[in-house]
């Protein structure tokens, strides 16, 4: 039987993609969008669509019982850059949005949790190289840290209620359908618009600063997959590691100079440069592999190709 979803900020960069995707696996009817707002004509004609607020329980389980919801798709969060500028609201979305799923989940109203964690659970202290499933996690930034209980919550529903609740730490994502939300890793996106619109860019980080990033096509299908394992295969109830490449500025710049040969770039560091400093450069995501059968298709060849024939 197909289960019935409920996305929780499908207007998105992410949910966006995912509330098409999912509708065409599991049935339009089956898939009910929702947002604080209808931001996305697309997201909001294409199928069931609820204003909601993550912030409000008795909203969200209003909806759960009325389309009889088994699986909720929690994307509504603050990302880092602004969660930085609003410490305070930050921390009470990204934590009490997820408590109100978990303790529907606790109480037997809905089945099955996916809940996005971020490489922003590291930090400073972090292995930069590599970074393994199980290291130190210092992070620094107020997302790193909501980001960061919000793992050690869904572990602990997990444990003690017995709690459905599956989790991946998204790289920086590059999409072209919806504008980013807010991210450290938003330069990888801008990069493809103004290099097709204006040939040049002025990136707000340095040029050789390494960060792990993955396309949007590839983050989708691992979001479905990990949903679609069999639960005896989710062995991390915290967060998995998920990665599929890994560059800087500098080489990004340089893959789109293949296609856009006039392209330049310039670099303005700002505060975000801090935030990706104490991020990881690479990550193992060798647990995610063997578990579920995660792989990544897109590289930075194939991801360029496909950003500019998009946008071109
Ligand atoms: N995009 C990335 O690169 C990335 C990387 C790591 C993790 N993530 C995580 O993935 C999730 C989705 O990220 P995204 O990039 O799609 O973010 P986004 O900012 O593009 O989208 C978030 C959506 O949530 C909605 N929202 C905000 N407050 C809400 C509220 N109170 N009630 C209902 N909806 C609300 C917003 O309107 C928006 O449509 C977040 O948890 C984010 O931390 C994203």
């Amino acid at each position: 039987m197909n289960p019935k979803i409920l996305i929780i900020g499908a207007c998105g960069q992410i949910g966006t993609e995912l509330t098409q995707k999912l509708r065409k696996l599991y049935g339009t009817e089956n898939v009910i969008a929702s947002d604080i707002r209808k931001l996305n004509t697309d997201v909001v004609n294409s199928g069931p669509f609820e204003v909601v607020n993550a912030l409000d329980f008795n909203q969200i389980e209003h909806l759960v019982e009325v389309h009889k919801i088994t699986d909720i798709y929690l994307m509504a969060a603050l990302l880092s850059a602004t969660a930085e500028k609003n410490p305070a609201f930050a921390w009470d979305l990204n934590m009490n949005s997820l408590f109100h799923v978990l303790n529907l989940a606790k109480a037997k109203k809905i089945k099955k949790i996916f809940w996005p964690s971020s490489i922003a659970v590291f930090g400073p202290t972090t292995p930069k190289e590599n970074t393994p499933q199980y290291t130190i996690m210092e992070p620094s930034t107020v997302y790193g840290i909501s980001k960061q209980a919000g793992e050690r919550w869904c572990e602990y529903y997990h444990n003690i209620y017995g709690v459905d609740v599956r989790s991946i730490r998204y790289p920086g994502l590059i999409s072209w359908s919806t504008p980013p939300g807010g991210g450290t890793t938003d330069y990888a996106v801008d990069i493809f618009y103004k290099a097709i619109a204006d040939k040049k860019y002025e990136c707000f980080l340095s040029s050789e600063t390494k960060m792990p990033m993955m396309y949007m096509d590839d983050a989708i299908d691992a979001t479905i997959n990990i949903m679609k394992a069999p639960v005896e295969k989710i062995k991390i109830h915290s967060s998995y590691n998920l990665a599929a490449m890994s560059f800087t500025p500098t080489e990004i710049a340089n893959e789109i100079k293949k296609h856009i040969p006039e392209f330049t770039i310039t670099y303005e560091p700002d505060f975000r440069q801090k935030i990706a400093d104490s991020w990881p450069a690479s990550i193992d995501d060798s647990q995610a592999r063997e578990d579920w059968d995660w792989k990544h298709t897109f590289d930075l060849e194939s991801m360029t190709k496909d950003m500019i024939e998009h946008l071109s």
